[in-house]
């Protein structure tokens, strides 16, 4: 089967050899080809180029892109969107007064998200998953990281990880799990916190590890959940069973999960809300990559990550959605994009590496997606007409993307 693209406006991201990822000044530079084409063989980029050197006379299937923007489909390095039910009650409650610690400390939040996860069956959870998953996928999300971490049981935290598993093989898409079993410390590990680092680590890891369900781990590294010592713990013993680290930090309170994050050479540390010199210089010298989560700093009226300080301190930024029922019940990338470029003064160029290349830096997939590439997967979004890409960001909240194309076919 092939595909030609023709007569494309603006043909973003277009990179003739593979980069892993984009960092500091770098970050502002985004090739764009101008009238441009777009040849497609089954599921990988085959040519590119503009449309006055077309060779190409036919394919299977052509399609106009005339005053339409195409670029790489987003790769959302950092969600939760495995999980039950939802957290509309809290939302209000935040409304109303109550703080996202209070709430969790009167046994919501994520402890309130676990129990629905755990009352709930796999074929359910299943179902509900693969809606949102259809949802963000023609929102023009291409490659996506799913996180375990509301089962907080065995057998829960092994019943998400596998509904991930399904949903990448029903829907043969790019999906990278994570084992978050240290996400919050359950009711009946209260005051026993080593003995619930004890059942990750000795119950649950191994479980994991041995079904190979997950590819990275991750913790909460965060006052009111674990410490720097249950994260050393956590990452010493996971190197043993090949599992890499991508972990939260820096969301509330900055204290050297960082530096410790990079010590075990994580892929990723998200978060970084609060951040300050010990960190930038921590990462400085690292392949750890700085994920910033704009729509949880929106929705929970918290700082937004501080990416110009990385990126003037020549570090490199990707952007995820935290797709999660508590703190960011969005799973869209468009917002997040224009959010970036509206509240942390990210040009559109930035954005748009930070959401491409450097999220798929962030799963380990910079060979494979992330870039207009020949060779690469033909995972592509075509836009509506607009005047040019940044129209992208401009017009937050509209959905200016027209067709979504996976693995070189429309969906
Ligand atoms: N901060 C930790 N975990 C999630 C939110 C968890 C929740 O509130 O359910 C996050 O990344 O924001
Ligand atoms: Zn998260």
């Amino acid at each position: 089967m092939t595909t030609l693209l023709i007569n494309i406006k603006e043909l973003l991201q277009v990179r003739e050899t593979s980069i892993s990822k984009v960092s500091g000044a770098d970050m502002k530079k985004l090739p764009v080809l101008e009238n441009a084409y777009l040849y497609i063989i089954d599921d990988v980029i085959s040519s590119v180029g503009l449309m006055v050197d077309i060779e190409i006379a036919s394919a299977d299937k052509i399609i106009d892109c005339t005053n339409k923007v195409v670029l790489p489909t987003w790769c959302d390095s950092h969600t939760h969107l495995v999980y039950a039910g939802n957290r509309a009650q809290e939302f209000v409650d935040r409304i109303n007064g109550l703080s996202y610690e209070e709430i969790a400390n009167r046994g919501g939040g994520i402890l309130n998200s676990a129990k629905k996860l755990q009352e709930t069956s796999e074929d359910e959870l299943f179902a509900q998953s693969a809606k949102r998953l259809e949802e963000v996928i023609q929102l023009g999300t291409g490659a996506i990281e799913i996180k375990s971490g509301y089962g907080l049981t065995t057998e829960a935290e092994l019943k998400m990880l596998r509904v991930a598993k399904r949903l990448k093989e029903t829907y043969n898409f790019p999906i990278k799990t994570t084992f978050l079993g240290a996400h919050a410390i359950p009711a009946n590990y209260k005051g026993n916190q080593d003995g619930y680092m004890d059942l990750v680590i000795n119950e649950m890891l191994p479980k994991v590890a041995e079904q190979n369900l997950a590819e990275y781990v991750d913790i909460f590294c965060e006052k009111g959940y674990f410490t720097l010592e249950d994260t050393e713990r956590l990452l010493k013993a996971a190197q043993q069973y090949n599992l890499i680290p991508k972990i939260h930090v820096n969301q509330f309170n900055a204290f050297g999960g960082v530096a410790l994050g990079v010590k075990y050479n994580a892929l990723s540390v998200d978060h970084l809300e609060e951040l300050n010199d010990d960190d930038i210089s921590a990462l400085q010298n690292s392949e750890t990559m700085p994920v910033a989560l704009p729509s949880c700093s929106y929705f929970l009226s918290i700082p937004y990550t501080p990416a110009r300080k990385l990126m003037d301190a020549g570090l490199p930024v990707a952007l995820a959605t935290d797709y999660n029922p508590g703190s960011t019940p969005s799973g869209n990338m468009n917002f997040v994009v224009s959010t970036a470029c509206i509240k942390m003064k990210m040009t559109p160029e930035e954005a748009i590496n930070a959401a491409t290349i450097n999220g798929a830096y962030a799963m380990g997939l910079s060979e494979t997606h992330g870039s207009i590439t020949v060779g690469k997967a033909a995972n592509l979004i075509i836009t509506k007409e607009i005047e040019s890409y940044n129209v992208l960001p401009y017009a937050f909240g509209n959905n200016n993307i027209e067709q979504v194309l996976i693995n070189g076919k429309v969906i």
